[in-house]
């Protein structure tokens, strides 16, 4: 698979605090990848000086194998800013001609395009309505509009459902996992963690500038098995003096006085849950409930948060922090 965007401590500092630092990864071609942190971490920053709009204070990047700042990575990418206005004086399908215009497309192509793209993001019916008296979420659409616009292999999506209802946000999500089908490449910007979960391959968390974690959702969010059982008729020791061939211990995260707890415990497997479950059976506790624990991006993504200047949490490897994200 080859990479799409490859950058090495690409920085940009606004002030001390401001900005971003020291930014190194690595995009694959083909893939959804989600770009997380909290608000003013630098994310927007980032993508700004990947698409040329600022000039980064230090590092290098390579955008489809040519250099940051080439001018023919402009006509290989479609953005989608935060911030999005549009000639609001002009019809959806009159700013789109603009916007054809300016990227060198025209004649009936152009027209096909337009058809095309208004139709992707649901705008259809709107083409000859002013921008002006267009709602806030019809004003991003037009927005994913002028970047699809040119059916360019590579997307920077920055807050791209920001102002989008939710099933808004359900057309968009599937209209992103159709464009990796196609095999655009998709750089995401987003606060929606269920869009993250959803749809993206690899997602990089930024904190204050700096990344804290990056790989894969399901490699961050599950490096183990952990199973948990909620049990009844259990009592402090019950399990004592019993001989685990297997090594497995067995973790009590919470239990009350009146038999009830919450045990977890890292398997292997599926099989090596059963025979805990029978093991629990086999001592007199009863089973109420038993399954994988789930974590969801939430929790990571407070607790990276949450940890925002702290640089011990920074060198905290991705498996330890999933393990324990407080
Ligand atoms: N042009 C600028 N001049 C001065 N400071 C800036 C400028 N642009 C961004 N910053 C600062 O850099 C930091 C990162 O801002 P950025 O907009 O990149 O964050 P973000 O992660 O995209 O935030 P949000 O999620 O709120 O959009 C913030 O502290 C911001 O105030």
């Amino acid at each position: 698979m080859s990479v799409a965007i490859q950058t090495d401590r690409l920085t940009k500092l606004y002030g001390p605090g401001s900005g971003c630092r020291g930014i190194t990864l690595s995009v694959k071609s083909g893939q959804i990848f989600g770009f997380l942190g909290p608000n003013g971490a630098g994310k927007s920053t980032f993508v700004k000086m990947l698409v040329g709009l600022i000039r980064p204070d230090a590092g290098r990047a390579e955008i489809l194998g040519l250099p940051l700042g080439h001018r023919e990575i402009r006509r290989q990418i479609g953005y989608l800013p935060e911030l999005f206005r549009y000639q609001d004086w002009l019809t959806a399908e009159e700013v789109l001609r603009f916007h054809a215009q300016l990227g060198g497309l025209g004649g009936e192509r152009r027209e096909k395009r337009i058809r095309r793209v208004l139709n992707d993001v649901g705008l259809a019916g709107r083409t000859k309505e002013r921008v002006r008296h267009f709602s806030k979420g019809m004003q991003q659409r037009l927005g994913w509009a002028c970047a699809l616009l040119l059916d360019p292999p590579l997307l920077f999506l920055d807050e791209p459902s920001s102002a989008l209802d939710p099933m808004g946000r359900h057309d968009m999500r599937q209209l992103l996992l159709r464009l990796r089908q196609e095999g655009k490449t998709i750089f995401l910007n987003t606060h929606l963690l269920e869009d993250v979960e959803s749809v993206c391959d690899e997602v990089a968390f930024l904190v204050n500038g700096r990344i804290r974690a990056q790989g894969t959702v399901e490699a961050l969010l599950h490096p183990e098995l952990r199973w948990e059982f909620e049990v009844g008729g259990w009592e402090p020791g019950i399990l004592e003096g019993f001989t685990d061939p297997a090594g497995i211990s067995i973790q009590v995260v919470e239990a009350d006085d009146r038999g009830f707890a919450r045990l977890q415990a890292v398997v292997t497997d599926r099989e090596q849950a059963g025979w805990i479950n029978a093991l629990l059976v086999e001592q007199g506790i009863t089973v109420y409930a038993s399954g994988p624990v789930q974590t969801h991006l939430e929790q990571w993504f407070l607790a990276l948060a949450e940890g925002e200047g702290g640089e011990t949490r920074g060198s905290r490897d991705v498996a330890d922090l999933a393990r324990d994200p407080a």
